[in-house]
């Protein structure tokens, strides 16, 4: 979508309020210019002694009073739906970029931080709202204004109409520069919000390692730096601004002095009377206020325009092919299926390594298979590559007959569950932990009680002060970190899946928690596939086959037993852990 059919597409969507709002505008306005034409004419019978000019004043004072009236109310509707609209497109517009990020893989993710996708979602549509909202209705109102009001000059004097304007068309031309160069300005601004946002952003999350660390005052200057050049920006635009909107100010103010002299003049010469002089100010009074929203509007317009390119950095986005028709969750998880990798290779974007090399293994329905791996083996990646975090090329991963790959990851997701070794818990309570994403299937509380116990949670939660009430603050910071691993454990387990990955979850419990846990969860999950990732052998021995990864290769296989026979790797790294087993009992 190109910027105007994006525009338009926007502008469509209120395509009724805008027209009320037009019809409205074009009536404030007609409503404006025909007043001063009844007040002319009043002042002209003034002078008048006969009863005849006495009723035809009177009503012409009923006139005015009664479109002064009538105007008020047109321009409360006029308001109503030209600002509506801003407000109905920002929030359709935030739905819209929700809907696509939620779309977008994780590769674009990892190159957008996430402070610059807020700083877009809060400033730029702030931009948009304007653009869409009072942007709209000052344009149509100076639209109208300074059309309509020049014609009913010109029907009174067509010469002092046109010396009149001279000051308005030279600060016009003024202008016009000013606001060219005030969009460079305008672009500048907001990416250095959007950089200070993504800064700010940073700096929060790693906020305990700052303190810890006595970082702060260099933060702080690195906050100062990116704060000063935006600052340095806003005043840019401020100083252009404030030389330019006031110049159409002036022009009006050197129109009324143009119609008091060369008016004056002309109604001394009897070229005009009192009251087209009269009427021909009140012009010149009613053109002040679109005048000065034109600069305003060239604010708003280049406001919006910039936001409008920010927004659509993300709705250009490209979507994998496989993604862009979404299968309703779960409508098409097929149970009972084998999990097959074939020589799959894996590189990251720019490396020239391989990270999986020649990876091959099948887990069967119902099948509990671990990977043991030393830091960096390749674990995380491979558990990425099965759950399409990361973008695998077709023929290597199979569910049954399908290619992982071109499967629409929705329904791969709504199959496999993943489990990650960084939880992330939402800011609410521990049961709205559990039951986020379950909205609209019939979850009862039992169940959420069920795979609190499984995961070993219930005596934790039983203990908090507000039991499974109790809110876990910004990313679970009330809790520890083996009680985030739990709550998440819990969470997986509360939705079906048909395959159930855990990347390295429990390495921060004990060996004795750890073994409970996946004993319930073994018991539980009979039918279900489960894949383990781990470095701990003690998650492992139990499993019905170990994979064990070195260096992004499977370097052998087997059960616990087989292992130990078969593998020196496998055997070292179990006595070395029996000796912190020992230790930790
Ligand atoms: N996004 C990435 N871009 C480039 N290289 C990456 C990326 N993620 C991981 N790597 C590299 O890939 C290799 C394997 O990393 P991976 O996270 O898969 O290891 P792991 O076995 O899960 O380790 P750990 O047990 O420490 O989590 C590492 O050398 C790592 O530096």
């Amino acid at each position: 979508m190109t910027k105007r059919q994006f525009i338009l597409h926007y502008f469509l969507l209120n395509k009724w309020s805008y027209l009320i709002a037009v019809a409205c505008i074009f009536l404030v306005n007609w409503l404006q210019v025909e007043i001063p034409r009844y007040i002319q004419q009043a002042i002209d019978l003034l002078g008048k002694a006969d009863p005849a000019a006495r009723s035809n004043l009177n009503e012409y004072v009923m006139w005015v009073v009664a479109f002064s009236v009538v105007m008020v109310f047109v321009r409360i509707l006029s308001r109503m739906y030209a600002l509506n609209p801003g407000r109905i497109t920002e929030a359709t517009l935030k739905n819209d970029l929700f809907y696509r990020l939620n779309r977008l893989p994780n590769a674009y993710h990892q190159q957008f931080q996430s402070g610059k996708l807020i700083s877009i979602i809060n400033n730029d549509m702030n931009g948009i709202r304007l653009f869409y909202g009072i942007g709209f209705l000052q344009t149509v109102n100076v639209i109208f204004a300074l059309s309509l009001t020049p014609i009913w000059m010109w029907r009174i004097s067509p010469s002092l109409m046109l010396y009149s304007v001279i000051p308005v068309a030279v600060a016009f031309i003024a202008f016009n520069q000013g606001f060219l160069r005030m969009r460079k300005y305008q672009t500048e601004r907001m990416q250095r919000l959007q950089r200070l946002s993504e800064q700010l952003m940073n700096y929060l999350s790693g906020i305990d390692l700052i303190k810890n660390q006595q970082m702060g005052p260099w933060v702080s200057d690195e906050v100062e730096r990116v704060n000063t050049r935006l600052l340095d920006t806003i005043m840019r635009v401020t100083r252009i601004q404030t030389f330019i909107l006031p110049l159409l100010d002036y022009a009006n103010d050197l129109m009324k002095v143009v119609i008091l002299g060369l008016g004056g003049y002309m109604v001394l010469q009897q070229g005009l009377t009192l009251g087209e002089m009269t009427a021909f100010l009140s012009y010149s009074a009613l053109l002040a206020l679109p005048l000065a929203q034109l600069g305003r509007i060239a604010v708003v317009y280049q406001m919006g325009m910039v936001s409008i390119e920010s927004v659509q950095s993300i709705l250009h986005a490209e979507i994998p092919e496989t993604d862009r028709s979404l299968p309703e969750p779960g409508a098409s998880a097929p149970a009972e299926r084998t999990l097959s990798v074939r020589h799959l290779n894996y590189a990251y974007p720019g490396q020239d390594t391989l990270t999986l090399n020649d990876i091959s293994f099948d887990i069967a329905p119902g099948e509990k298979v671990g990977v043991l791996g030393s830091i960096g083996a390749g674990k995380t990646t491979l558990v990425n590559c099965i759950n399409h975090h990361l973008d695998v090329p077709e023929g290597h991963i199979f569910w049954g007959e399908d290619d992982v790959a071109r499967m629409p990851r929705r329904q791969w997701r709504g199959t496999v569950r993943t489990i990650t070794q960084e939880p992330y818990l939402f800011s609410d309570t521990v049961e709205a932990n559990v039951r986020f994403g379950t909205d609209g299937q019939p979850i009862d509380k039992h169940q959420v009680n069920e795979v609190l116990a499984l995961s070993q949670l219930s005596d934790d939660v039983s203990r908090f002060q507000d039991g499974d009430q109790t809110l876990v603050g910004e990313k679970g910071i009330m809790l520890s970190g083996g009680q985030k691993q739990r709550l998440s454990i819990a969470r997986a387990l509360l939705s079906p899946a048909d395959l159930i990955i855990m990347d390295n979850v429990l390495s921060a419990v004990d060996y004795e928690t750890e073994r409970k846990i996946l004993g319930g969860l073994f018991n539980r999950i009979g039918q279900q596939s489960v894949l383990v990732v781990s470095h701990r052998i003690s998650a492992l021995e139990n499993l019905d086959k170990i994979l064990v990864l070195h260096n992004g290769e499977i370097i052998a296989r087997g059960t616990h037993e087989q292992l130990l026979d078969s593998s020196d790797y496998y055997r070292e790294t179990w006595e070395l852990q029996q000796h912190d087993v020992e230790e930790s009992a």
